[in-house]
């Protein structure tokens, strides 16, 4: 005590807390040694350091010349990174400042920044629940300020007590961070008015016709079931419109997505509703989508009312038995010297080979495409293991039986295929691999073991396809014997190809890239090989384990 009173440097708050602290010891049943931790916690030099922060910082902040120009950086650092982050292959400028705002000291600065220019330092002390009935303790009371965010919370009749309790609440949204609502909180009042014997539809529109802050009164939940928040992410392999579902218990609630895009699943407490976020969106709060379980169901049963108004179906190549929902998904990072095999996935004629060979074309040293097997016989000229891998028939038989082609095919009485084998020597030999097989192939090719980047090529509607093809003489693929352009039906059957591989496969595509004008789609394609490089990109999760 006297050593802080003979040090004039002392925040005088400290000192006078102090004093109250030893004139409350003569009156508190404090134990000794609870006022002697608290004692020395005030004279401690830690506390005082902190204490003259925080002054420094509010005394600054009063200074007109200390104004931040702006409380947002850590967002306008991230759509930084979104602009730049596909140019950072092509610019050493763009390259540098990528790498830079993603170090974490930076965007910890940044971070820090945004606190203090938003005054996010006062102390926030937990609220006390106002006690309302001295006989009641359990009751609390709630206040929230009703903005044109909705309140994140969904309510419904307890089936047993016939009580109006909160049903969900949606993470990140208003409810949630206030921190006070948890589910299974029985509501009694709402602005004051009685709700016992209520609809949840009648609580809605008490809540509708008020303004301003909105008081409700609870009985709380016994224990708090708070949401888990997971570090699940999954890729959707269907789109969702929650406007257009009957079935979605909350519209307003729903998270649309599309097939592809990447959902941060948050809680996965309800079997039938999730709570999600799509991945890099900024908005916090989460929201509804169907479960794995609920949307199986949903397709398993479209497909009986289907099965049961058409009897033909195209089931040639597709798994029936796979029910496309959500797969979970993981960042794989580029591995110095090992290259995912990239695949051109596409309708046949759409152009692969031409961009493969481009690609090929650019660096030889590094782009390499596998060598084929053929059980046909050697011609003269030709080196084994240089144009084909030659093998007798029955060795090929063997192989192709064992799984060990990735596709395979037979022209003119011989086999031709090309083997898993090459495309891992390939890998392992530090080159990117790069394939055109047919489609039929990526069952045997999106394994954990190759880790293909599959790249579907589109093509243009039926007017463009045809103007471009014929601008350049482009040769059918149709026709083997022939050198001759694209008839009109040879287009129809890329297109109606098109369609149909991107019903099946759709969802497995890590890039499309629309095969309009040549040199723009070798362009992206250039960019997106860059990428699967440099960047980490989302796999199956289990290719990451
Ligand atoms: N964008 C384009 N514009 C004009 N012509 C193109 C375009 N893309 C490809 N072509 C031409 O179309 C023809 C067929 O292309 P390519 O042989 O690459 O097709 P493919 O997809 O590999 O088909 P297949 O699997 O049947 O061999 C070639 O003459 C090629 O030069």
């Amino acid at each position: 005590m006297t050593a802080v009173m003979a040090n004039g440097n002392w925040d005088p708050a400290l000192s006078r807390l102090l004093a109250s602290l030893e004139e409350a010891r003569q009156v508190l049943p404090s134990s000794e040694e609870e006022f002697g931790f608290l004692s020395d916690l005030l004279q401690s030099k830690e506390l005082h350091a902190l204490v003259k922060v925080h002054n420094k910082i509010i005394s600054n902040g009063k200074d007109e010349k200390f104004h931040p120009t702006l409380s947002n950086s850590m967002q306008i650092a991230l759509e930084v990174l979104d602009v730049v982050g596909p140019r950072a292959a092509l610019r050493e400028e763009c390259k540098e400042i990528f790498m830079l705002l993603q170090k974490p000291h930076i965007q910890g600065l940044l971070c820090a920044h945004d606190a203090v220019a938003q005054k996010d330092y006062f102390p926030r002390l937990p609220e006390i629940p106002l006690e309302v009935d001295e006989d009641e303790e359990t009751i609390k009371i709630v206040q929230l300020v009703k903005s044109n965010e909705p309140l994140g919370a969904t309510i419904k009749t307890d089936e047993e007590t016939g009580k109006i309790v909160i049903a969900r609440i949606m993470h990140g949204g208003a409810a949630d961070r206030s921190g006070l609502i948890h589910v299974g909180d029985e509501v009694c009042e709402v602005n004051g008015i009685n709700v016992e014997g209520k609809t949840p539809n009648d609580v809605l529109k008490i809540l509708q016709n008020s303004e301003g802050t909105i008081t409700f009164k609870l009985v709380p939940a016994d224990g708090k079931v708070g949401i888990r928040e997971s570090k699940v992410r999954v890729r959707a392999h269907f789109d969702y419109s929650s406007s257009t579902d009957p079935y979605i218990p909350c519209k307003e609630a729903g998270l649309d997505f599309i097939k592809g895009d990447v959902l941060h699943i948050v809680s996965q407490d309800d079997a039938y509703w999730w709570q999600a976020r799509r991945e890099g969106d900024r908005n916090m709060r989460a929201g509804l989508i169907p479960s794995r379980a609920l949307q199986e169901r949903r397709i398993l049963h479209e497909r009986t009312q289907q099965d049961k108004t058409s009897e033909e179906a195209e089931n040639d190549d597709f798994d029936r038995e796979e029910i496309a929902t959500y797969e979970e998904v993981a960042k794989l990072y580029p591995r110095p010297g090992l290259h995912r095999p990239v695949v051109l996935i596409g309708p046949p004629g759409v152009g692969r080979n031409e961009l493969k060979r481009r690609l090929i074309a650019t660096d030889q040293e590094k782009y390499k495409t596998p060598i084929p097997y053929t059980s046909r016989s050697m011609r003269h000229g030709e080196v084994n293991g240089k144009e084909y891998f030659f093998v007798t028939r029955e060795k090929m038989e063997e192989e192709i039986e064992a799984g060990k082609f990735i596709e395979f095919g037979e022209y003119k009485g011989n086999l031709y295929g090309t083997s898993a084998e090459s495309v891992k020597s390939l890998v392992n030999a530090g080159y990117v691999c790069i394939l055109n097989p047919h489609y039929q192939a990526l069952k045997m090719l999106r394994i954990p073991q190759l880790k293909p980047f599959l790249i579907y090529i589109k093509p243009p509607e039926f007017d463009i396809l045809k103007e471009t093809r014929n601008a350049c003489y482009a040769r059918s693929t149709f026709d083997e014997n022939n050198s001759r352009g694209f008839t009109d039906d040879e287009f129809r059957e890329m297109l109606h190809s098109s369609e149909r591989i991107e019903f099946l496969y759709g969802h497995l595509f890590d890039k499309v890239i629309e095969n309009s004008d040549l040199s723009t789609a070798f362009e992206q394609l250039l960019l997106a090989v860059k990428k699967v490089e440099t960047e980490p990109l989302w796999v199956p999760a289990s290719w990451v384990q």
